[in-house]
């Protein structure tokens, strides 16, 4: 691994951890008003299969996205580490009521049932956590590898769908980020001041 990743990785984490409980209140209201917008903008009414994540670590809060999405009759999804395939990721239904457990790194994930496991590709959305991202829509994540690993199959061609989507707050922007062979660009990062198109 890069020094120069883990350098970033480290002083982002450590920005986002310390910003204040009213600050990721507001954060998190605009998220749920800019994601809503955009989904509006796109002029297709459906319903749809969103993947999203429980933040943890700091993360731009999800929480309210998470209920307004569902008022809105969309179908939602969490990541589940896979139990064997390497450190890649499942995405499986949430609901208000799915049984729910803690993973290794302490973030709740449902309880793994194969019935309610998404393929990749019926995705509509995917809502990825970052560290950092750079000018051009690359990201870095919390180093585990899981998200890029996941999309591997996807960067092989020209996809549809999911439409690849990062959320974060302003402050976890860079200039340039050090890329690797393996990490995918985004095209739509959403910040609560700002949504980047690329
Ligand atoms: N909210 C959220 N969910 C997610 C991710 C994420 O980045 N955010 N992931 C994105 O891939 C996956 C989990 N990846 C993670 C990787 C490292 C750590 C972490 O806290 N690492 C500790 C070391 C802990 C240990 O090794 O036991 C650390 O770096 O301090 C957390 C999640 C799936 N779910
Ligand atoms: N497509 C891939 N194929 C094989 N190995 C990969 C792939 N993507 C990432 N890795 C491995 O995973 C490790 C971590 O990758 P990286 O630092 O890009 O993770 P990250 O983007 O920060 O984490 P995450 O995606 O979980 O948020 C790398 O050292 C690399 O060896």
């Amino acid at each position: 691994m890069s020094n120069k990743r883990a350098q970033i990785r480290t002083q982002i984490r450590k920005i986002r951890n310390s910003l204040p409980k009213s600050q990721q209140s507001i954060a998190a209201q605009s998220l749920k008003v800019n994601f809503t917008q955009h989904l509006k903008s796109k002029k297709t009414p459906n319903k749809k299969h969103i993947a999203i994540y429980f933040s943890n670590d700091g993360e731009l809060d999800t929480s309210l996205l998470i209920n307004e999405l569902w008022q809105q009759n969309h179908t939602l999804y969490l990541p589940v580490i896979h139990p064997f395939n390497g450190a890649t990721l499942l995405f499986q239904r949430y609901e208000k009521n799915s049984p729910m457990k803690a993973n290794h790194y302490g973030i709740l994930e449902p309880k793994l049932n194969c019935s309610q496991i998404c393929p990749l590709t019926d995705l509509d959305y995917l809502l990825m956590p970052l560290v950092a991202f750079d000018n051009q829509g690359n990201r870095l994540g919390m180093g585990g590898g899981f998200y890029d690993k996941t999309l591997a199959q996807l960067h092989q061609g020209n996809w549809q769908k999911p439409q690849l989507i990062g959320l974060a707050h302003s402050c976890q922007k860079v200039d340039a980020l050090p890329i690797e062979s393996w990490d995918v660009p985004l095209k739509t990062i959403i910040t609560p001041d700002k949504i980047y198109q690329w």
